[in-house]
């Protein structure tokens, strides 16, 4: 008697041969997956084990090749609710083992095929332990993939050639490549209690969706929304998103957030808008070596003393006094939440004012639900100064 399996089998696990190479030289040989063809960026590795559409469609991945550290990805195949944008961001995917059949009653179809449709090149079948201890210990660099034409009998060299002439991701000014053109509003879920000015930065789809469920109509404004774009919507309180790219590059969105904090409006940031708080009050940012990425970090919440299981995607930090309450110009902050595993700063807090960020992914897309208390915070803060 015969099994049959659910789902789709892919067409193209027998693909054609495909090379990574690191702008240090070394190499690894595998196969095409996805599109075939070249791509570059900057490599990283995430750890999370599930959640591959949220890290393959979140905008803060634009220009970044992702190493797949969980050996085996795409069981689940692709669906339509999973998304956190309307694209796939990554400027490359590295899986060691993809599924060749996927299974899953909300799967519409395969990651290699979903892959292929939107261009995005891969490669599988390499060594991705060897290839992230490699990045562990020399640090996130510049890569490219090439398959097909892009590599049959071109020499290695030239390969080299061409990642060495890709920009790096320090100084980098990415958010208005990724962020919305339009103004659009998400609606409160039940009844209507606050409205949210959030500057889109590169914003996951997941995070107005919290607050949406918070009773808060978000208006998701472009990167380059002015001050009046923000007071013009009348906020109760102004969010700053996640994105891509370099913090000491947005000197726009800084300058904005500041006349935000003049006005002491309630004010939330996450990820990108964390290290744009950062800077506007005064704090210098930094490249990490290998960055923080994956679905399971613990952040200590120093104010409260709880440890939680985090979601992160970040290669630069904020360089602020861990041990000391810090004057600023727009009063006394200090450094909320710590990253157990290195002690880099996971968030920032005003004690003379409502504003306050993470470093880190509240909105858990993909992963685990222990920060979800944050957008119970924001809403806190605007509700006192209501009262
Ligand atoms: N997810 C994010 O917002 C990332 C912020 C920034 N681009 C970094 O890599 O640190």
């Amino acid at each position: 008697m015969t099994t049959s399996i659910q789902g789709a089998a892919s067409p193209r696990h027998q693909a054609a041969p495909a090379v990574l190479v690191l702008e240090d030289g070394r190499t690894f040989s595998g196969r095409a997956y996805g599109a075939v063809g070249e791509t570059f960026g900057e490599a990283v590795f995430s750890t999370g084990m599930t959640g591959y559409q949220e890290t393959l469609t979140d905008p803060s991945y634009h220009r970044q090749v992702v190493v797949m550290t969980a050996p085996h990805v795409g069981n689940t195949g692709v669906n339509d609710d999973d998304p956190e944008s309307g694209r796939i961001w990554v400027a490359g995917y590295v899986v060691r083992d993809p599924a060749r059949v996927s299974s899953n009653w909300r799967a519409t179809r395969t990651l290699d095929e979903e892959l292929e449709r939107q261009g995005v090149v891969g490669i599988s079948g390499i060594d991705t332990r060897a290839l992230t201890r490699h990045l562990r210990e020399r640090g996130a660099m510049r890569v490219g993939i090439f398959s097909g034409d892009a590599w049959t009998g071109v020499r290695a060299e030239a390969l080299l050639d061409k990642v060495k002439a890709q920009p790096q991701m320090k100084g980098a000014n990415l958010s208005a490549e990724v962020a919305t053109k339009e103004t659009y509003v998400v609606p409160a879920i039940g009844t209507k209690k606050f409205t949210v000015a959030a500057v889109d930065l590169g914003i996951k789809g997941m995070t107005p969706h919290r607050m949406a469920e918070r009773g808060i109509e978000v208006h998701v404004l472009p990167a380059t929304a002015t001050a009046e774009d923000i007071y013009a919507v009348e906020p109760d309180g102004v969010f700053f998103s996640n994105g891509p790219g370099d913090p000491a590059t947005a000197d726009g969105p800084v300058a904005v957030m500041r006349a935000v904090l003049e006005r002491r409006t309630p004010l939330f940031g996450i990820c990108f808008g964390n290290q744009i708080l950062g800077r506007a009050l005064g704090f210098g940012t930094y490249k990490l070596k290998y960055g923080h990425r994956g679905i399971n970090q613990p952040v200590q919440d120093r104010t409260t003393g709880k440890v939680e299981v985090t979601a992160h995607n970040h290669g630069f930090a904020v360089d602020a006094p861990l041990d000391k309450v810090s004057d600023t110009p727009f009063g006394r902050a200090e450094v909320s939440h710590v990253c157990l595993n290195d002690q880099v700063v996971e968030g920032l807090q005003l004690l003379d004012q409502p504003a306050f960020s993470v470093q880190y992914h509240p909105e858990a897309a993909a992963g685990p639900h222990d920060a979800a208390y944050l957008f119970d915070r924001f809403v806190s803060l605007m509700e006192a100064e209501r009262a």
